[in-house]
């Protein structure tokens, strides 16, 4: 359902008035995923995950170059992005918390994602289907934990059932306990016919539900695994960053050499 062939984004800087230089923070990005499929993106911190994510939304900066071609089910997302399909078709856990608007009521803002997705704002329901109280609903932002927050966010982008959900970084800051609901439900959306991209640095925290596995380094793609593959010392791993990336977690022993 969601396409991605040579996408390259880099951002301009302005040197004096007329001189730009541009700096490239992803290059050469192939990707497929398909409708029930969990595709799970791995990369440490800056390697261009969220820039991914927001190039996906069409949620670029207008600093931002964008190269290569995506697509949503046959339909172009780029240079110009169908304004149907953002928060309804393909929707965003956002990777910051502080994306709830502080000022609005929890249960008000459910509502308005599920009204913009224009499906029915059951908060109630919702609530109770992420582990949480209906009392959460008059609660502001900053009265919610860390973990209260990120389900809400899981909450309001699931609210249209999207086609496409992007999760960026949605476990950050969870409980084992929190963090395993949350990937369940992710898992859950996609045995539903959902696509889902899911975003994080926590490489065994996704082999459970991935179908697999991509990681990036630098802006680049450094390899297309399985989950299954992952296991004791990566032999049958397709990449050599993949296989050191696996040796290298603390729980195999930092094993550095082939
Ligand atoms: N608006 C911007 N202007 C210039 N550079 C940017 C901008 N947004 C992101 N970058 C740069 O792009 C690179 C990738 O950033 P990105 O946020 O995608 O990383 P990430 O993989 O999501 O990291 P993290 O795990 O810390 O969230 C970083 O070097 C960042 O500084
Ligand atoms: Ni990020």
């Amino acid at each position: 359902m969601l396409t991605i062939r040579d996408l390259s984004v880099g951002f301009r800087r302005y040197r004096g008035l007329f001189r730009h230089e541009e700096t490239s923070r992803l290059s050469g990005l192939n990707l497929t995923l398909d409708a029930g499929e969990v595709l799970a993106v791995i990369g440490g911190s800056g390697a261009g995950k969220s820039l991914l994510a927001h190039a996906i939304l069409g949620l670029l900066p207008p600093n931002a170059v964008l190269r290569g071609k995506l697509a949503f089910r046959g339909q172009a997302l780029n240079p110009v992005y169908p304004p149907a399909l953002r928060g309804r078709k393909i929707a965003l856990i956002p990777q910051q918390v502080s994306h709830l608007d502080p000022l609005a009521r929890t249960g008000a803002q459910m509502s308005w994602a599920a009204r913009r997705s224009g499906s029915a704002a059951d908060t109630t329901a919702r609530l109770a289907a992420l582990g949480l109280p209906p009392q959460v609903a008059q609660l502001f932002p900053d009265q919610l934990s860390g973990g209260m927050a990120r389900r809400v966010l899981l909450a309001m982008a699931e609210a249209g059932a999207p086609d496409l959900l992007i999760a960026d970084e949605p476990t950050a800051g969870l409980d084992p306990e929190n963090r395993d609901a949350v990937l369940r439900m992710l898992g859950e959306h996609a045995r539903r016919g959902a696509g889902i991209l899911l975003i994080t640095h926590d490489l065994k925290s996704v082999l459970p539900i991935a179908d697999r596995v991509a990681i990036l380094d630098e802006g680049r793609m450094r390899g297309i695994e399985f989950p299954r593959n992952f296991t004791g010392r990566g032999a049958e791993l397709t990449s050599s960053y993949a296989r050191d990336l696996w040796r290298a977690l603390p729980e195999n022993g930092f094993l550095t050499d082939a």
